[in-house]
């Protein structure tokens, strides 16, 4: 996950691949509640692990239902039965709508059948969240609930016991938030001694999310009848039965981000989305048929969905996307890769989400050039012409819908404009229900490798260069390449092979066939972790003499511009500025006293608990610069227009905010 300020997105240009899509936030949360209120234990396989359903089950865990992880990564459920073993807690919810409707209507209804005392809270967004219409429903029911902010919204307290009135039919809006009905239905099971009806005022929005609670309240052993859209009666006695073990689906909502890379960008074969297909429980997924009027071309299978491009440039559509409203702002950003604009209506809800989605949306896509109308539940997005694209910075509104539909803005070189890269502010905030998002997109994507950027540190050995790429690159969510390693690993299996680091032919011929590969900061040869035995001084002076030959650079030479990939590079060594990325837009030459240099080093093996010796140390690493800087083949110099760093006096945060400074420098991102 990447925990950075913002991400730079190098302009893309193509879509290829398979993804497996998280699990359904919608039903993720649901049938975590249902799991705790019912009676019996639950299994839970592919349930979404993001900040959403992280907040509801510190939630469940606060009001005393126990809960644990499978080794295979499935969540088992111990059911409460519907009585809470604590009459008191105070539970932090973040900005999870998810959590905070169902667990309102349950600790209102548990409290006063019971008794107890329960605050349920979240972030200053989610305390601008509307709820009155959910707790004057509930109060009508003879709930006692106290705002304990501003009226009608979050934080709330929920005390007992009061007196429950349920022979009237309880009233509830269904035009601001379908989570409203939702969270009455999951939870008026628990106190239906008697038949229970919910009447719904207004036309119901978001119905395909009311279908997800009435089919996952049916695997718990309660029948809801509905008539229309208007009256729910929940049958006297119905008790909330765990059905043992069930699956999540891929969340639909996030599988829009893909369905629309594959409708612009998959032009040589499908992109494959796996975890939701024909017979997916959730209304988002009609987000497909709507990618698909705008010119997708979608294969529906069992549990997947193939997407490539079909119509191109893509069609402008007029849509009421009542039905589809998370989804539906995917659509906005592909509007911009159409021939005429497109009208999304009936999105009021928009504007009570994570941010005010409506105005948050409009002045993003304006930053990049487009011609936007809103309206109170409307918004018409103007395609772009290839000359009026610009980059911009793009800010989230701590909205992860906002960060995940704008990345595909990085696509705009397919429509012909200027390849620039694209700045998304606070990546981070896909957390809420998409962790791996970026990640997830970067195994997907191609860009040109002239548009990946490379930043390149290089310089003496134990001068701090891994260390200063390692942190430089977490700073700009960039992938690494330790060069140094692949030298270490050659020198390593030659030895092993028993072959002389001086045999120049069979050590190159061996570095052109090293199964090499990196994971978790860990590096292997096949299968061996060979991370720590790469690290021993004598492997660098071996490294540093294979390194000598020029057979040797040139077998390791593509498998070190294979690291340069999506969305960018640091990279670290002698010749990543000179030889190896040539026209990189940032080279650091980083350099420090021999004496600190083996002074470093000798702490460093200390700290690690291997003996060493200063004055050996001293010795080694100058024969390794004397050797490495006289070398005929890519020698140890400074590439002509590399910055110069001297950090022999300089801390490892100051060298990081250096270079980052230096980085910004070539950066243009208008706020
Ligand atoms: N600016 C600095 N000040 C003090 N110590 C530093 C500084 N930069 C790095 N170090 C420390 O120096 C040691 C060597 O750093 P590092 O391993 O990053 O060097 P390197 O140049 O990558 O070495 P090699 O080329 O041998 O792989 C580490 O223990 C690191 O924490
Ligand atoms: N681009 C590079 C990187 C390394 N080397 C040689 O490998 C030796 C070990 O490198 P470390 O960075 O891990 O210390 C080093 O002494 C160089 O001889 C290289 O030539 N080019």
């Amino acid at each position: 996950m990447l925990k950075i300020a913002h991400l730079d997105l190098p302009p893309l240009q193509g879509a290829a691949g398979t993804l497996r899509l998280p699990g359904s936030k919608s039903i993720s949360n649901r049938l975590l509640l249902l799991a705790a209120l019912a009676e019996g234990e639950t299994r839970i396989e592919h349930l979404l692990e993001a900040d959403d359903t992280a907040v509801m089950l510190d939630a469940l865990r606060a009001l005393g239902c126990a809960w644990h992880r499978n080794a295979d990564g499935s969540l088992t459920v111990q059911g409460l039965g519907g009585h809470l073993p604590v009459s008191q807690a105070d539970c932090f919810l973040g900005n999870a709508g998810t959590a905070m409707r169902p667990l309102a209507a349950a600790l209102a209804l548990l409290a006063a059948r019971d008794g107890g005392h329960y605050v349920l809270r979240g972030v200053p967004r989610m305390h601008e969240r509307p709820i009155r219409d959910l707790v004057d429903a509930l109060r009508e029911l003879g709930c006692r609930i106290e705002d304990l902010g501003q009226p009608g919204y979050p934080p709330l307290a929920l005390r007992g016991p009061a007196s429950l009135q349920l022979n009237q039919p309880v009233r509830v809006r269904g035009d601001v938030s379908s989570q409203f009905l939702t969270a009455l239905l999951l939870t008026l099971p628990l106190v239906a001694q008697q038949d229970v009806v919910i009447e719904v005022e207004g036309e119901l929005i978001s119905k395909p999310y009311i279908e997800i609670t009435l089919a996952l309240l049916d695997r718990f052993g309660v029948r809801v009848q509905r008539e229309a859209w208007r009256r729910f009666t929940i049958p006297a006695g119905s008790r909330l039965r765990s059905p043992g073990r069930l699956q999540v689906e891929g969340d639909a909502s996030a599988a829009s981000y893909f369905i629309a890379l594959g409708a612009l960008a998959a032009t040589e074969a499908p992109l494959v989305i796996e975890g939701i297909g024909r017979n997916a429980l959730q209304g988002d997924v009609r987000f497909a048929d709507a990618a698909a009027a705008m010119g997708a071309q979608i294969e529906w299978r069992d549990h997947a969905l193939a997407v490539r491009r079909g119509r191109w440039p893509l069609r402008g559509i007029e849509l009421d996307c009542v039905a589809i409203p998370d989804a539906a702002m995917t659509l906005a950003v592909m509007a911009l890769f159409a021939d005429s604009p497109t009208r999304l209506t009936g999105i009021a809800s928009w504007r009570v989400k994570e941010t005010d989605r409506i105005a948050a949306m409009a002045t993003e896509l304006r930053k990049l050039g487009a011609t936007v109308q809103e309206g109170a539940d409307w918004l018409e997005v103007h395609p772009l012409r290839a000359e009026d694209w610009r980059t911009a910075a793009i800010h989230t509104y701590d909205d992860h819908r906002m960060a995940m539909c704008f990345s595909l803005a990085a696509l705009h070189p397919l429509a012909g404009a200027t390849p620039q890269a694209l700045r998304i502010l606070d990546p981070g905030c896909v957390a809420k229900t998409f962790p791996d998002y970026f990640e997830t997109l970067f195994d997907l994507v191609q860009a040109r490798s002239e548009d990946i950027p490379v930043l390149c540190i290089d310089g003496p050995t134990a001068s701090g260069k891994g260390t200063l790429t390692e942190r430089v690159a977490e700073r700009l969510g960039y992938h690494v390449l330790e060069s140094g390693a692949l030298y270490r690993a050659t020198a390593l299996a030659a030895r092993a092979a028993g072959i002389a680091w001086t045999d120049e032919a069979r050590v190159a011929s061996m570095a052109r066939s090293l199964a090499l590969h990196f994971s978790g900061g860990r590096c292997y040869l096949e299968d061996e972790d060979i991370t720590d035995a790469l690290r021993a001084e004598e492997i660098g002076l071996g490294a540093s003499a294979v390194a000598a030959l020029p057979a040797v650079r040139a077998a390791l030479h593509e498998l070190q511009l294979s690291f340069r990939r999506v969305p960018g590079l640091v990279a670290d060594g002698r010749d990543m500025g000179t030889a190896i990325f040539p026209a990189a837009p940032l080279k650091v030459f980083l350099t420090a006293s021999a004496e600190k240099r083996a002074e470093r080093r000798y702490k460093q093996l200390i700290s690690k608990g291997f003996s060493a010796n200063m004055e050996g140390l001293l010795r080694d690493l100058e024969a390794r610069d004397l050797q490495d800087k006289t070398r005929s083949s890519s020698p140890l110099v400074p590439a002509q227009d590399a910055f110069l760093l001297d950090n022999s006096d300089l801390s490892i945060d100051a060298s990081v905010e250096q270079v980052l400074q230096w980085w910004a420098q070539k950066q243009a991102f208008p706020a």
